[in-house]
């Protein structure tokens, strides 16, 4: 049975998401506190799988956890999916809500507990109801509800799944809170191992390029190593080398996988320019639909 870790504590949107992925097959589920805690342990071993969120179509890249996949010893990418985040306000019915069934009593809602992704989800939405909210950020969206469920009367809400809502037996005070219904989240899979997955017509190839200093036009060789074989990138992104002020790397997702005949030899061509090429993994990408329709 495969170990696979993900951020808890139970009812996360990576705690859901990881059940869809995993479903119907025999997995143990391990919590943990922080993101940073699951690149630890599938490093060292303690987990064969770790679920990392990535990217968000509100927020877009989730950069800490980007920079934690760059590190030399994070074990490789081996899949990636969608996954739909629809947040909602949560917190104690008998509390929070209207006692005539008119909603959520907005003006005793003191305090919203969430984390920052989920929050900044939600803008829009809690600047019409709650504009003088304060706001506390923690590791989860399921520990924010955990914390609202262990102090009732404080006027305390959280920003979660219904999932979550149900687990804590804590109220829906309102439903899909999120910005716009079309917001969702890509997760990667990471693990030393390679796992044993539904096959895929989808295929990405996620690498990391620095280019060489004082090489006027660097980027532009780079992208055309792709555009010339038709090779299609569906993310860049430049994140700074941390080494020096001024120095970035680029990170490239891309279509196809390196056991085909284009994309190494466009690797190839990269580090012919003296750029240092590093291939974080090669994966099938899953989107939402497709794992929902294995589901019914
Ligand atoms: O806090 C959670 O529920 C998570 O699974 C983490 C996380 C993230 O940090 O991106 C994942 C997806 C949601 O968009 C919001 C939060």
């Amino acid at each position: 049975m495969k170990r696979i870790g993900y951020l808890g504590p139970e009812g996360t949107v990576s705690h859901e998401s990881a059940a869809l992925f995993f479903q119907g097959e025999q997995h143990a589920f391990f919590p943990f506190k922080l993101v940073a805690d699951i690149f630890a342990a599938a490093v060292d071993g303690s987990i064969d799988y770790g679920v990392v969120p990535i990217e968000n179509t509100i927020e877009g890249s989730v950069r800490m956890h980007v920079d934690s996949l760059v590190q030399e010893d994070s074990p490789p990418i081996r899949a990636e999916w969608t996954y739909p985040s629809r947040q909602n306000l949560i917190g104690h019915g008998d509390e929070l809500l209207l006692k005539n069934g008119g909603g959520p009593d907005y003006a005793r809602i003191r305090k919203i507990f969430s984390k920052d992704v989920a929050i900044a989800q939600c803008h829009r939405f809690l600047n019409a109801h709650m504009p003088d909210v304060e706001f506390e950020y923690v590791n989860s969206t399921a520990h924010g509800i955990r914390l609202v469920k262990e102090n009732p009367g404080k006027g305390w809400a959280a920003i979660g799944t219904k999932h979550g809502s149900r687990m804590y037996d804590l109220a829906l005070l309102a439903e899909n809170i999120t910005d716009h219904h079309n917001n969702y989240t890509r997760f990667v899979l990471i693990g030393r191992d390679k796992p044993e997955l539904q096959p895929s017509d989808n295929w990405k190839t996620t690498i990391l390029v620095t280019l060489p200093e004082d090489f006027p036009g660097a980027l532009h060789q780079v992208l055309s190593a792709f555009a010339w074989r038709r090779i299609n990138l569906t993310k860049i992104e430049s994140r700074p080398t941390k080494l020096k002020l001024g120095s970035y790397y680029f990170y490239i997702d891309v279509e196809g996988t390196t056991e085909s005949v284009l994309l190494p030899a466009a690797l190839e061509e990269i580090e012919a320019l003296g750029c240092m090429v590093r291939v974080l993994g090669s994966y099938p990408s899953y989107p939402y639909e497709i794992l929902k329709e294995v589901q019914a």
